[in-house]
């Protein structure tokens, strides 16, 4: 986010106006759940730090974020530390200090927009700059869009216990605040996106592997807890079918014992028995014997609600029990009565089990009276119902039910119950916080891993790919750099070259000589030639000045040859005159040398226009002792020199023997 392009603010100021739109209908209504604010809240915050950061206002922009992003991390965390490093129930104790009394789950936002919107954040924070893997934040964030907007189009068979999708318009929002960071970080994007491209790539591939990762082990935690849920269901149920087997048998019991007795028993013993069976069984509200022509004879316990009732004829008065009283008496077979309404105001049943005289004859029938809610909630008091709900219900009509206060999970579980043949729905529905502290956390953690791993993965490829970057730079510009030193160098020394040499004969020029004389010459003798060809001019005039240069390039070639083999220097003093320095040789010597120069160029064979040979006239000047004075030294060749032209030319004078001394 360099700029502050119109189309970013104009589509993160859409997401922030979104999420006030919505917030404040929210707050109208006054409906919806509390994690809905805080969503919206965390949303906006969001919204607003980027505005901020649109405009130029940084450094409250990163306030903004720092408050939206403590409430995310803790979000997160809450979703990703294992229940045994910190329980659900830390949390809320935490949470309920936090909120006046909310509990976690109730506030938390959904999974994948808290992790959207972290994303999202950091971007922001970090004004989504390449090098700290911005454009890498907003792919991610993509993909967990795109994975949220899956959960609200496919439907799935069973609803998920964690909240892992936001809902529309907060996803709608989230889309604004991306649209904005994208278009924000647009311009610039080209300069470093070859680097980008490569770091990005596998980076988001390995976030996708990681989403698909976590898809897999989320449906798996689910399908299981599912599963472990529904098999406590089914073994909840299984228990409460054996309780009722063990009453039905306990009736059974109950009523072979009067088939000993040839009589009506007595109210006492009657009420004795019963009671035993009324203390240990509770939902059995009365225990009645009716005798053979269908009268109620004995009631227990005697209230006044069944008072009444004694010496009721049962075929006349219930016609709801008169069938199953009649299977009693006349067909010695238990009969019972569907669900009733019982004296008592509650739903029950009647069972009617014969008391057998002999194989036809009956003594009369015991009723026992079978107080539905009585029953579930014996059977329930196995089940911790503060964590559980638990219904029994015929059809849809809810007999007993205990419901806990916390929020309830979004699985019930409904089996059928055979209660002395009634079919009952018993359904269990265990409770919101105690699926959570059951849900494994580790799908989470894989997927905020492989994102942490992803982001890793592109700052070191990113690295890496900068860092190449400008090591071929560096190596381009070090081979430029070396070119052009070697350049120089050779420029360098070819001027210092031209300015010691002659260009045209490739001697030594006047300055080298001076120099090696001034720097070489203390050995005495030391001898000097100037040597100066004859009538040049005529060369050039008749041949021109290119035959003349070759003349001059002959004569240097031919000069050098005899001055190097005696360890002497020939050197080109200037136009036609060149000079030689001859260290250690004496006059005769030096006038050996220049006489055999004179006769090599004699015999050169290079000739003027008319034939005649050309020559050269040498002048010699030995300095046997003392210092070197040149302007003397020269001075005494040149003289020889001119004698040997003022004496016709050709030929070597030799001046006079120099010896100088220190003045
Ligand atoms: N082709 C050519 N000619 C040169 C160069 N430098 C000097 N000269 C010529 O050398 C000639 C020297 O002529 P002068 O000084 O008159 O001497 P000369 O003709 O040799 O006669 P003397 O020295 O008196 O024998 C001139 O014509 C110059 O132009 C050169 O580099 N190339």
């Amino acid at each position: 986010m360099r700029a502050s392009p119109l189309p970013a603010c104009l589509m993160t100021g859409m997401a922030l106006a979104l999420t006030a739109l919505v917030g404040g209908l929210h707050v109208i209504g006054g409906t919806g759940p509390v994690y809905a604010v805080s969503e919206r809240v965390l949303i906006g915050m969001v919204a607003l730090a980027q505005l901020m950061m649109l405009a130029g206002w940084r450094q409250s922009a990163r306030v903004v974020l720092s408050m939206a992003l403590i409430p995310l991390t803790v979000t997160l965390l809450s979703y990703i530390l294992p229940e045994y490093w910190v329980s659900l129930a830390a949390w809320d104790r935490w949470s309920r200090r936090l909120t006046q009394g909310l509990e976690l789950d109730a506030w938390r936002p959904s999974l994948l927009l808290a992790l959207s919107l972290t994303l999202l954040a950091t971007a922001c924070a970090t004004r989504a700059r390449i090098q700290l893997g911005g454009p890498l934040l907003m792919g991610i964030t993509v993909l967990l869009l795109l994975s949220q907007l899956r959960f609200g189009v496919a439907s799935t068979s069973t609803p998920h216990v964690l909240r892992y999708a936001a809902g529309p318009l907060e996803q709608l929002a989230l889309w604004g605040l991306l649209g904005g960071q994208i278009l924000a970080a647009l311009p610039g994007w080209k300069a470093r996106a070859t680097i980008v491209h490569r770091a990005l790539w596998p980076s988001l591939i390995l976030v996708l592997l990681a989403l698909l990762l976590w898809h897999q082990q989320k449906n798996f935690t689910e399908r299981e807890l599912n599963a472990q849920v529904r098999s406590e269901a089914q073994r909840l149920a299984d228990r409460l079918t054996s309780e009722i087997n063990e009453h039905q048998a306990a009736m059974s019991r109950f009523a072979n014992v009067w088939s000993l007795f040839d009589q009506v028993p007595s109210q006492e013993a009657w009420s004795r028995q019963a009671a035993l069976y009324h203390d240990d069984f509770r939902y059995f509200l009365n225990i009645a014997f009716i005798d053979r022509d269908s009268h109620i004879v004995h009631v227990h316990p005697q209230s006044n609600v069944n008072r009444g009732v004694i010496g009721t004829r049962l075929f006349d008065a219930q016609p709801a029990g008169r069938d199953a009283v009649r299977q009693a008496l006349l067909e010695q077979q238990v009969g019972r009565t569907d669900v009733i309404e019982l004296l008592q105001g509650v739903p029950g049943i009647i069972h009617y089990l014969p008391i057998p005289r002999d194989a036809t004859h009956t003594l009369g029938a015991v009723a026992m009276v079978v107080s539905l809610p009585i029953l579930a909630e014996t059977l329930f008091n196995e089940v911790d119902t503060r964590r559980t709900a638990l219904v029994l219900a015929e059809g849809e009509q809810v007999l007993a039910s205990q419901v806990p206060t916390t929020p309830l999970g979004p699985w019930r579980f409904d089996t059928l119950l055979d209660v002395a043949g009634q079919p009952l729905r018993l359904g269990v529905q265990p409770d919101r916080a105690s699926l959570l502290e059951r849900h494994d956390r580790y799908p989470i953690a894989s997927l905020s891993i492989g994102i942490a791993l992803a982001y890793l993965l592109y700052l070191v490829l990113y690295a890496y790919g900068s860092l190449a970057r400008q090591h071929r730079t560096l190596h381009a510009s070090n081979a430029e750099l070396h070119r052009e030193i070697r350049t120089r160098t050779e420029l360098q020394q070819e001027i210092e070259w031209l300015a010691r040499h002659d260009e045209l004969t490739q001697l030594p020029n006047r300055r080298l000589f001076l120099e090696t004389l001034k720097a070489k010459g203390e050995a005495r003798p030391l001898s000097i030639l100037i040597c100066d060809i004859d009538h040049f001019k005529r060369i050039n005039d008749h041949y021109g000045h290119l035959v003349g240069d070759r003349y001059l390039n002959q004569l240097g070639e031919l000069g050098r040859g005899v001055t190097e083999a005696h360890g002497g220097l020939f050197a080109r003093y200037g136009g036609e005159e060149f000079v030689a320095y001859l260290p250690e040789t004496t006059a005769d010597q030096a006038f050996l040398i220049a006489e055999t120069i004179r006769l090599r160029v004699k015999d050169a064979d290079l000739h003027h226009h008319d034939g005649s040979v050309l020559t050269v006239s040498i002048g010699t000047v030995t300095l046997v002792t003392g210092p070197l004075e040149l302007d003397a030294l020269m001075q005494a060749a040149d003289d020889a020199l001119y004698r040997a032209k003022a004496q016709g030319r050709n030929r070597v004078m030799a001046a006079p023997e120099l010896a100088t001394s220190l003045s």
